[in-house]
């Protein structure tokens, strides 16, 4: 296997293991079951409504963990995207949002894999993030991105009931790079925007760090200066084509052409503070991302922001009172 080496590359494992939840450096032993008294929802966070981030700390609503995990407490947690429970297996296709706090961005190229998407992590982790793709939202019909593809690419772009037809769209941009930076510049402020949005979202609710899901993060650069942690997920190249061409029912050149519209991965790696090795088994990668999670939320790297936002605020509203105490007339 290609080793994992860069100038900003930070090897497994991490710092110590947190005191709470499941022992990172044994993560296998607690992914069966919870521990005595914690029953499987207290483990898991949903892919809408609130996050569950440990016992007796932020808890999802009980309606909101019942519509989504199937019963609560009934043996293993369930997956935290579906109400399935998966052992370490895939859960297809699914995908919602990550908790936040600090930002966080996964790149990966092509078929590499999303741990959040497939939940790596499922029920290991507590306060795991789940992943916000913004991207499949910012083209659907209604949005200013999906008209302006239409506007600059024709209706050749269109399915009947006029949502993206990707193969089209697809075979259009991964062929020809300037029709591919063209729909990056329709594409990209919004999605931008709309990830920004989310991440203040999760700020003000108070969660540690948000992961963001960036394709693209190194190529564009424009969210680096934000990031305090990058994470490359990583497989081989055999791998990669392999999983992209089965993933996407896709041809040699064509799975060839869509991992060549981004960086080598090698050069990702390069550049990446953190990198998760997926070419191996799920339960592989799991253990990396347990690892990483534990870094992630024992850090204080959070604070800062935290402090000076609450500063900030503390200001405002001590400003305020002084105003209304000048301006209105004593009683
Ligand atoms: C171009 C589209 C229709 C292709 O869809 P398709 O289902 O064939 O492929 P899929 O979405 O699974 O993408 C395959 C791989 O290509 C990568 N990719 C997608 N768009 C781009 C792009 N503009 N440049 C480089 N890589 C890209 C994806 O990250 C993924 O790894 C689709 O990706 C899309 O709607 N893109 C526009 C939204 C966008 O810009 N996405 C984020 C890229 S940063
Ligand atoms: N460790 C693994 N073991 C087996 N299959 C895997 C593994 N990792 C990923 N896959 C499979 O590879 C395919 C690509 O994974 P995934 O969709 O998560 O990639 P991605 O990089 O997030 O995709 P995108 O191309 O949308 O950026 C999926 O079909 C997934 O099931």
């Amino acid at each position: 296997m290609e080793q994992l080496v860069g100038p900003n590359y930070e090897p497994f494992p991490f710092q110590a293991p947190p005191t709470r939840g499941p022992d990172v450096r044994f993560p296998e032993r607690t992914l069966e079951a919870p521990p005595p008294g914690l029953r499987g929802g207290d483990w898991l966070s949903g892919s809408r409504g609130r996050l569950v981030r440990s016992p007796g700390r932020v808890r999802a609503k009980a309606s909101e963990r019942g519509s989504r995990r199937g019963r609560r407490g009934d043996g293993p947690p369930g997956c935290c995207l579906c109400p399935e429970v998966h052992h370490g297996a895939l859960c297809p296709g699914r995908a919602g949002r990550w908790l936040l706090g600090q930002v966080c961005p996964f790149s990966k190229s092509p078929g590499c894999a999303f741990p959040s998407k497939h939940c790596v992590v499922d029920g290991a982790l507590r306060a795991w993030p789940v992943a916000f793709p913004a991207a499949p939202r910012m083209v659907q019909p209604g949005y200013p991105a999906h008209r302006r593809i239409v506007e600059a690419f024709g209706t050749e772009v269109l399915l009947e009931n006029g949502d993206i037809n990707r193969v089209a769209l697809g075979d259009l941009i991964f062929n020809q790079p300037d029709l591919r930076r063209l729909l990056n510049t329709i594409t990209h402020p919004a999605i931008g925007k709309e990830m920004m949005k989310e991440t203040f979202k999760y700020f003000l609710r108070g969660y540690r760090y948000v992961i963001l899901d960036v394709p693209l993060l190194f190529e564009t650069q424009k969210l680096l200066r934000f990031m305090k942690h990058t994470v490359v997920v990583y497989c081989d190249r055999d791998t990669q084509l392999k999983r992209l061409m089965q993933r996407n029912q896709l041809k040699l050149e064509e799975a060839e052409a869509r991992i060549g519209a981004q960086l080598p991965l090698k050069e990702k790696v390069r550049l990446a503070r953190h990198v998760l090795d997926n070419s191996g088994e799920w339960s592989v990668t799991k253990r990396q991302v347990i690892l990483l999670h534990a870094h992630l939320e024992s850090s204080l790297e959070y604070l800062p922001l935290r402090l000076g936002a609450l500063t900030g605020l503390a200001g405002a509203a001590a400003l305020l009172y002084l105003l209304a105490r000048c301006l209105l007339p004593l009683p």
